[in-house]
């Protein structure tokens, strides 16, 4: 029989007033890479986001990003596709050491407005670990076959 440690971090979230009644952030296939954010915005006033805007869209929660984790904020493909909407800040960090809010920066790149109503799920939100590094100024970078190429010195 073989056991299987849940061996995934955990991600407290704290909900704020304007979360109120809001489903949890949450994967909605079994694969999901990022778990879907829900706009917190108020019922009885939708935001409508006009072409070539942008806006803050509240969660209406705190994360609490596991140590030695980052979220990152990325748009949907199904919005981007059929509405021109994206995160324009994608992919957003969000900080492990972070207590505020999480919200999702839109920005609205199609020809018609967008209104995001009260629990749209407007953007996803990937957990993936990263580090920090410690930062040492050197005098000379060590050699490599690339050098200095970049910005498309590989060709196409
Ligand atoms: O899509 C995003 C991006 C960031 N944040 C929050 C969490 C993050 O930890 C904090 C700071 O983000 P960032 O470092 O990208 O912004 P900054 O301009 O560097 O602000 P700060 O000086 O506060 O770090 O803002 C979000 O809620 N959503
Ligand atoms: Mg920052």
């Amino acid at each position: 029989m073989t056991i299987h440690h849940d061996t995934r971090p955990t991600l407290n979230l704290i909900r704020l007033p304007n979360g109120e009644g809001l489903d949890l952030p949450a994967y909605e296939s079994k694969g999901a890479a990022g778990m879907d954010l829900r706009a917190a915005v108020d019922e009885a006033a939708p935001l409508t986001l006009l072409p070539g805007k942008r806006a803050l869209v509240p969660t209406g929660f705190i994360f609490e990003i596991p140590e030695h984790f980052e979220g990152q904020v990325r748009p949907r493909s199904g919005l981007a596709f059929k509405n021109g909407i994206t995160c324009l800040n994608s992919p957003g960090t969000v900080d492990s050491d972070y207590r505020g809010e999480v919200k999702v920066l839109l920005a609205n790149l199609g020809e018609e407005p967008f209104v995001i109503s009260r629990g749209m799920r407007i953007a996803q939100m990937v957990i993936a670990p990263v580090t920090q590094a410690r930062v040492a100024e050197i005098t000379e970078a060590s050699e490599t076959v690339r050098g200095a190429g970049g910005f498309g010195s590989t060709g196409v």
